[in-house]
């Protein structure tokens, strides 16, 4: 089922008086259960798209739809908070709060229903991502790269969204790392129905992805 899709979008930016355009007539669709990855080389507009369907921006012309309303029409704010979760390359986490005060801090802030216990839910969400209770109560700042990619990832499931967006998330972890956190991005598409978008410069995690997309000339295209 078609949960997010992009149509006729359009993105530029603004030089001094020249006009860069990036996205030229976007249209595509993302669904529920699979997991998707979107290549190009550097440049090419791929946080850009990212930024787009995250409503951490507006594309100049085109609309962003989710479950078939214009999230413009919803409001973005509306729909980062309810409807997304993010994950980034840098983790984006609270240094100076423990790993599950980082997970509650999500929850408190959605207007999604979640179960009254929220810290047994964010202890067992982080230990089903791989972090233990003890590691659950450090602060940040005392976990490893590939851990507080895991509370990130966390963190993105904890308010019970159908989406999660991800930007180079394992730029900064070994391949080893890598596989795990791509075998967990695999599960959550899988086994828990979502729609999982990953974009990276990495063919290996293409090739574990269901689709991937290729940026290119400000066009996407499904990649063979
Ligand atoms: N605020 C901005 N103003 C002007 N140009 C910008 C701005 N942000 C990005 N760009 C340019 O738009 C183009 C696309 O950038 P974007 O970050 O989307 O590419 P990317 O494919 O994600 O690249 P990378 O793989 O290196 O992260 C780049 O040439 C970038 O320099």
């Amino acid at each position: 089922m078609t949960i997010l899709e992009t149509k006729h979008i359009d993105y530029f930016y603004q030089d001094g008086d020249r006009k860069r355009t990036i996205l030229s007539d976007v249209s595509n669709s993302f669904e529920q259960g699979k997991f998707y990855t979107i290549l190009g080389q550097s440049g090419s507009g791929k946080t850009t798209y990212l930024s787009l369907i995250s409503a951490l921006d507006s594309p100049k012309d085109g609309q962003v739809i989710y479950e078939e309303q214009d999230i413009k029409k919803m409001g973005h704010e509306e729909y980062r908070r309810n409807k997304i979760g993010i994950i980034f390359q840098s983790y984006n986490l609270i240094p100076y709060l423990t790993a599950v005060e980082n997970v509650l801090l999500a929850m408190a802030i959605t207007d999604n229903e979640l179960p009254p216990n929220q810290k047994d839910v964010a202890y067992n969400l982080l230990d089903y991502i791989g972090i233990v209770k003890s590691k659950a109560d450090r602060t940040i700042t005392h976990l490893s790269g590939g851990e507080q990619q895991r509370v990130a990832i966390a963190r993105a499931l904890a308010t019970n969204v159908d989406i999660i967006l991800a930007d180079e998330p394992t730029g900064n972890l070994d391949e080893g790392m890598e596989q795990e956190i791509v075998a967990i991005f695999k599960e959550l598409a899988h086994i828990h129905n979502k729609c999982v978008i990953v974009v990276t410069h990495s063919q290996e995690i293409a090739n574990s992805s269901d689709q991937t997309f290729y940026l290119k000339g400000g066009k996407l295209t499904p990649y063979e």
